[in-house]
């Protein structure tokens, strides 16, 4: 019998699909995964996988990208999955022709009895018996793939292909999975991950696969714990007392079983509960808590920055953002021994002799990477001479990121060098810039990387970039993170005709906004679209909140301070 687990990205597959292996082992069954632990068990699969999620094959067609995708499957069915089941083994997978027909058809747009045609013929007759369709709420889903990039000390990585479409493409595709499970329900066992621990998960989902090997019905799961969701209340609900509360709530309950998950939440949110609930998390997961202390400058989260920069000093330094106040240049210099390259990479726009001295210690000690990404805004024969060594060493997306703000002939040249060898590079350095060039390059990959484009126009309100977020609105919520903190008619526009399809992201774009009247609308319209998500809550209360904080903040007592300095 084959098995294959299905899912958006970072709904949890390659996680569960291990977990049930271990359970149904652990049973004494002969079990054979085709990619345990995340890795393809065969050599051919993992060279396409290398391709198909290279950044740098910006031009991959979404139907070369099929046949590549159903290369790598029919290599595991004719290499791995075949031979297990005929000698009787259980195979498990981890994704399988169902996500391939998904991202096809619902991601990519190709037509389904063209797709399907070309799944059976690389299927070669076999299917998965049973598609276990793990579930999620995308926003969900994507917080936890970051949580788990901080964790595995992944997180400043340039990312892969897959991403460039935006978050409305893992939409897309869980709408589609979803209708096929429910169309054929005998052939797909739908769990939801939300709610309850991976170990309870995965004792159901093994379960449920004995009983289908054994030929008998799955015993009743032990009840399942209760679920954090927040509850919906009818009225009032963009009103901050009550977000908080409701917020404080779910976040307790879920802090219990995902803590990281749960600090990954607190990012950025201003006041004494939050601060709190990072000092209790940080012993636990102290890189996660060191960078949700992005964008807070008060004294309580400078203390619990030094109380962690001995053990995730590059945490840290990212966690300061670009914070260049006198007490973050005291901690950059300090972290400068153990992280050179993050303690210098937020020193954008500073061209100050400290900073100056911060770079020289940071290059004598290999920090070059860093080094160069902190040189966004500077324009000055220093930042060139390092950017010329950068390109010379090949550091194209250290040096592209480092040219965002950088107007001029001068920038516009190297960024074009740079989209030679690298479009996403490139395209980084165009934040902050209206040359010509610079609008060309992103007209250009607009239709390639949609969401890395809108995410270099935030705060850009240039008539010409209007219609790509409007063009883009309907396909991915980008459309709205480009319209970060913007008061503009048509920030507002989108905000209205998107917030149904994107309530998490039409909050958090509105910034210092969300205590207008025009903002608490947007608010409470997020929050009757999405009653039960936990990020939407997220992005509501903290939104409230920060613009609270932004009218005058309420100072912690000096035992906070104390307590915070020994997480
Ligand atoms: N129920 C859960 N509780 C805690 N962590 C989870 C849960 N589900 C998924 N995760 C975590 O979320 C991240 C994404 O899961 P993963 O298995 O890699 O997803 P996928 O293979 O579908 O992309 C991992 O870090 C995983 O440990
Ligand atoms: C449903 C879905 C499938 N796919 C397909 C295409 C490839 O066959 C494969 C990509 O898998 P891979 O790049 O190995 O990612 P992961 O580690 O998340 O499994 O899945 C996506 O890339 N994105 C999706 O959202």
């Amino acid at each position: 019998m084959l098995v294959s687990f299905e899912g958006i990205d970072g709904s949890g597959k390659t996680a569960l699909s291990n977990l049930v292996c271990e359970r149904l082992r652990g049973a004494g069954r002969e079990v054979v995964h085709a990619r345990e632990r995340g890795v393809l068990a065969t050599a051919a699969a993992r060279r396409v996988r290398e391709l198909t999620r290279d950044p740098r094959l910006l031009e991959l067609s979404p139907r070369a990208e099929l046949f590549l995708n159903l290369a790598r499957e029919a290599q595991q069915l004719e290499e791995v999955v075949r031979p297990a089941l005929a000698r009787g083994a259980l195979c498990v997978a981890d994704r399988s022709l169902h996500s391939i027909l998904a991202l096809a058809i619902a991601g990519r747009g190709l037509p389904r009895a063209e797709v399907e045609a070309a799944v059976r013929a690389a299927s070669g007759g076999t299917w998965p018996d049973l598609a276990v369709l793990v579930d999620v709420d995308p926003d969900l889903a994507r917080l936890r793939k970051r949580v788990g990039k901080i964790l595995e000390g992944r997180a400043d990585e340039p990312g892969s292909r897959k991403g460039l479409a935006g978050h409305g493409l893992q939409v897309r595709i869980r709408e589609h999975l979803a209708a096929e499970a429910a169309a054929a329900p005998e052939a797909w066992l739908r769990v939801a991950n939300e709610g309850r621990s991976l170990e309870a998960l995965a004792d159901l989902v093994a379960e449920a696969i004995a009983a289908r090997v054994d030929g008998r019905a799955p015993r009743r799961p032990r009840a399942a714990p209760p679920t954090a969701r927040p509850r919906a209340h009818a009225a009032a609900q963009a009103e901050a007392g009550g977000l908080a509360e409701r917020f404080e709530a779910a976040l307790d309950a879920l802090a219990a079983r995902e803590p990281a998950l749960a600090a990954h939440l607190l990012a950025g949110i201003p006041g004494r509960a939050a601060h709190a609930r990072r000092v209790a998390l940080a012993a636990r997961c102290p890189a996660v808590v060191a960078r949700a202390l992005e964008g807070l400058s008060d004294p309580e989260s400078h203390a619990l920055r030094w109380a962690l920069a001995g053990r995730v000093p590059a945490d840290v330094a990212a966690g300061l953002g670009a914070d260049a106040s006198s007490e973050a240049m005291r901690l950059r210099a300090a972290l400068l021994a153990r992280a050179p390259g993050p303690a210098v990479a937020g020193l954008v726009a500073a061209d100050g002799s400290e900073a100056w001295a911060l770079r020289a210690e940071a290059l004598e000690r290999g920090g070059l990477e860093g080094v160069l990404r902190g040189l966004a805004g500077l324009g000055s024969e220093r930042a060139w001479a390092l950017r010329a060594e950068g390109v010379g060493q090949g550091l194209w997306d250290a040096v592209g990121r480092g040219l965002a703000g950088v107007d001029g002939a001068r920038a516009d040249a190297m960024r074009a060098a740079l989209a030679a060898h690298d479009g996403l590079a490139a395209l980084r350095g165009t934040v902050g810039v209206e040359s010509g060039p610079a609008r060309a390059l992103r007209e250009r990959l607009f239709p390639l990387a949609p969401k890395r484009v809108l995410r270099t126009l935030a705060g850009n309100a240039a008539p010409w970039t209007w219609p790509l977020r409007e063009r883009a609105l309907a396909a991915t919520k980008e459309a709205l993170d480009a319209v970060d903190g913007m008061d503009h008619p048509r920030a507002w526009a989108l905000r209205a005709e998107g917030v149904a399809r994107w309530p998490a992201t039409a909050v958090s774009s509105l910034r210092h906004l969300a205590a207008t009247a025009r903002g608490r609308e947007i608010v409470a319209a997020a929050l009757r679209a999405a009653p039960a998500s936990l990020p939407v809550l997220r992005n509501a209360h903290a939104a409230l909140a920060l613009a609270a904080h932004a009218a005058g903040p309420a100072p912690l007592p000096p035992a906070a301070v104390e307590a915070s300095c020994t997480p």
